[in-house]
């Protein structure tokens, strides 16, 4: 059989009309049936495209010229934003993305022929400075050790001081932190080669309570001048609660190692969430917008509609924000988490809120599931919030074999959310009402959202 030969070569430009959004923002135009995948170009607009890389079934390709725009163009961000891989839904304005959100939860479903209506996306008032948490990789550009984003696509790092998504006080913390790493002449991480010292800056600023954390990824044990480092640190930012070095030895592109050393101050920082006391420690999962968490598991709650007398499971529990935002509203809570960090704050933070009918067990869902499930134990409620791989169907078997009546699905990730729909309902169970998305990641592709699935 002939290769196929894809009709487009590399430089090639040519002129089209944008027909779609990727689930990764990028615009696709079509020469002849082939598709070519463009950075910022927004379904509507007709452009010039000039072909940067050729792949056997499509291509990529950027913006020569935009020869007409769309009104869902947003004119508000700068390039190196757009450049960088921070925020690739930020081309558009908050309208469409919100509309980009909800149609892709649509298509998910359609495609497992599963019919079932999704309503608007709930966003945010101000989408932008949002986010809680940032992690910031650093490296030797033009000399000097330099802060900044990946290139989309690539590890290539573009400097920036302005992350556009982030709390604008966590962006100065990392300019403040770059400049003393300056200063006192650390070594940035070298990938190529796995040599250099500072490897990531992690900052981490709770909403309410303003304290903050700040983690120094490094390559190896001794961090070079780390006194002066954490004098610096204490005196140019208040706010610091938590200093906190993570070595991560390994060739790899998981930012954080397994050990941690505290250089200064507490092991962990604290907010609040439902006006409750959460301790975060440097290993654990906290939703990165403080703003719309609480809508967020509110719906989730309100949903469960609990009466006060039922079990439920907490899976995938983290440090314990569901189990504690309902234990005051069910008989008792069972979680499940696997990093032994968040459970331990979780087990902390339910004896700061005076909380005594929830339990954390350390371990895999998936497998506590199939234990309990042995067991008889016998939930009313289950909360599911995993990580973008979704649910195993073990999981779900186990899970529908304990016969909940409510199965509560937060999801940041509607393909496997759709996925793992299919099988919930192939064993007796059918979804109550709509799919919610709620904007948890502004600017970004990233879409949570939340469903009920009730027992047949
Ligand atoms: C999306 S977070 C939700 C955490 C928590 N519900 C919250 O909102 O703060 C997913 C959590 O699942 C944990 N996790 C990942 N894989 C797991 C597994 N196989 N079993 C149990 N927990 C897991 C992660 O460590 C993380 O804390």
């Amino acid at each position: 059989m002939a290769k196929f030969k894809a009709p487009v070569i590399k430089n090639q430009e040519f002129e089209a009309e944008v027909v779609d959004l990727t689930y990764q923002g990028m615009g696709v135009v079509k020469f002849e049936d082939f598709p070519v995948f463009v950075v910022d170009a927004i379904p509507g607009e007709v452009v010039r495209v000039g072909i940067t890389k050729v792949q056997t079934n499509f291509a990529f390709g950027r913006v020569i010229k935009r020869l007409k725009e769309s009104d869902d163009r947003n004119h508000n961000v700068d390039q190196a934003t757009l450049t960088t891989g921070i925020a690739p839904l930020a081309n558009l304005t908050y309208a469409a993305q919100l509309r980009f959100k909800q149609n892709q939860i649509e298509q998910l479903f359609k495609k497992m022929h599963i019919d079932v209506p999704v309503n608007e996306t709930i966003g945010m008032e101000n989408p932008i400075g949002y986010r809680n948490k940032a992690q910031v990789p650093v490296r030797t550009v033009r000399g000097e050790l330099t802060t900044g984003f990946y290139r989309r696509n690539s590890h290539i790092l573009v400097p920036i001081e302005d992350y556009y998504i982030q709390d604008p006080e966590i962006d100065k913390a990392i300019v403040v932190i770059r400049d003393l790493m300056r200063r006192y002449q650390l070594d940035a991480y070298d990938e190529a080669t796995h040599s250099g010292e500072i490897r990531t800056v992690m900052v981490r600023r709770g909403y309410y309570s303003h304290e903050m954390m700040v983690v120094i990824v490094t390559r190896r044990n001794k961090l070079p001048v780390a006194e002066l480092l954490i004098e610096g640190i204490k005196q140019a930012l208040p706010e610091v609660k938590s200093i906190i070095q993570n070595v991560n030895s390994e060739k790899t592109n998981v930012i954080l190692g397994k050990t941690n050393k505290t250089l200064w101050g507490a092991d962990y920082i604290s907010d609040t969430l439902f006006g409750k006391t959460f301790e975060i420690g440097p290993m654990s999962f906290y939703q990165v917008n403080p703003q719309t968490t609480e809508v967020l598991y509110g719906l989730a709650v309100e949903k469960a509609a609990l009466t006060g007398d039922e079990m439920v499971i907490d899976a995938y529990s983290g440090i314990g924000t569901i189990s504690l935002s309902v234990a005051d509203k069910v008989k008792e809570v069972i979680g499940v988490e696997i990093v032994p960090g968040a459970v331990a704050d979780a087990k902390r933070n339910a004896k700061i809120n005076g909380i005594d009918n929830v339990k954390f067990e350390l371990g895999k869902a998936e497998e506590k599931m199939v234990e309990w499930q042995a067991a008889d134990v016998k939930p009313d409620v289950i909360f599911v919030d995993p990580p973008r791989k979704g649910l195993t169907p073990e999981l779900i078997t186990a899970a529908t074999e304990m016969q909940p009546k409510k199965i509560v699905y937060i999801s940041c990730n509607p393909a496997t959310l759709a996925r793992d729909a299919a099988q919930l309902i192939e064993s007796g169970y059918q979804i109550d009402g709509a799919v919610q998305p709620i904007d948890q990641f502004p600017q970004t592709t990233h879409i949570e959202s939340v469903t009920v699935f009730l027992k047949k």
